[in-house]
């Protein structure tokens, strides 16, 4: 049993986490890049929160150019046990209106320029990710974002695109035949990497607009989409506080806190020295036995 330390990652709309108390700012240096800006970290009701930016301040990091592996790394440096994503997204699905929150729980990833693994260069690693986010995270997100006001719905399949550009319609209606409900452009590689880095995530998505499969409705408007947000940011922000006001007093262990036990490949006496250097957050836990003196 420890105390948790839930990592936010604000999306658009989202630049700043809210009143924190002893809020301090952080600059973290990764091993994998620099993350999207400074980390600001600090409590809410007795619950230490590491807020980031995805995007940074102003926006200045589309989809394709965030660095997602030194996000993740530097959360992970924070201490962060948990994390919790918040995005825009549009919606695919008619029940799933603007303003309205969905949970996400089942992912697709139709993202092709990121960086999707934190191993490989060395160490070679296969988490599972059949079910891509934390079921515990998940439920306590629907219940805080219940409590504040918001019409929540408990799961739904999401679409990750490269994006920057929204989708043409065909796309658009392909991904309703192919079972997405909402669609976004940062979620993945997000979810796969919280997931290497043993991060139980849960992604809570806002929706901003019915995406362009929807007659009569127009193309898809980004800066309605960032006004939406950004009076949804309020609702995300009351969604937090709820969330650490209902929080257990300590957290029991997840199964994902341990998933890289049976995922790495590579045996330990031949692991790269450079790539465990670089994976000393991500997978701590067992880089502290890679030090010591072997039989
Ligand atoms: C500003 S509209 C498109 C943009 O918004 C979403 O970002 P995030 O998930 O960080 O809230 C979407 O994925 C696009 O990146
Ligand atoms: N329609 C949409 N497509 C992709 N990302 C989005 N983020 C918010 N709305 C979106």
């Amino acid at each position: 049993m420890a105390d948790w330390h839930i990592g936010v990652i604000g999306g658009s709309g989202l630049y700043e986490p809210g009143a924190l108390e002893d809020a301090q700012e952080i600059a973290v240096n990764s091993a994998f890049g620099d993350p999207s800006g400074p980390v600001v970290t600090g409590k809410i009701g007795g619950v230490q929160f590491s807020f980031i930016a995805r995007h940074g301040a102003g926006h200045r990091l589309s989809p394709s150019h965030v660095n997602y592996r030194a996000n993740i790394d530097t959360l992970k440096r924070c201490g962060v046990t948990d994390l919790l994503a918040i995005s825009a997204i549009g919606s695919l699905k008619e029940e799933f209106a603007p303003g309205d929150f969905v949970v996400v729980d089942q992912l697709l990833d139709r993202t092709v320029q990121r960086e999707r693994s934190f191993f490989g260069d060395g160490i070679v690693a296969h988490v599972p990710l059949a079910d891509p986010v934390c079921p515990r995270m998940s439920k306590m997100a629907a219940s805080a974002a219940d409590r504040a006001g918001a019409k929540v719905h408990e799961g739904g399949t999401y679409v990750a695109i490269e994006g920057p550009q929204f989708s043409t319609r065909a796309e658009s209606h392909v991904f309703r035949d192919w079972g997405a409900n909402v669609i976004g452009m940062t979620a993945m590689p997000e979810a796969r990497l919280a997931r290497e880095a043993e991060l139980p995530y849960a992604l809570v998505g806002m929706v901003t607009d019915y995406d362009c499969w929807r007659e009569p409705d127009g193309d898809v408007d980004v800066a309605d989409i960032v006004a939406l947000m950004s009076t949804n940011a309020e609702n995300a922000r009351a969604m937090l506080a709820e969330f650490a006001a209902a929080l257990p007093k300590t957290r029991k262990a997840s199964p994902i806190d341990t998933v890289l036990d049976t995922a790495i490949v590579t045996p330990r006496d031949v692991w790269d020295v450079g790539a465990a250097a670089r994976l000393d957050a991500v997978a701590g836990r067992l880089m502290s036995f890679f030090a010591e003196p072997q039989e």
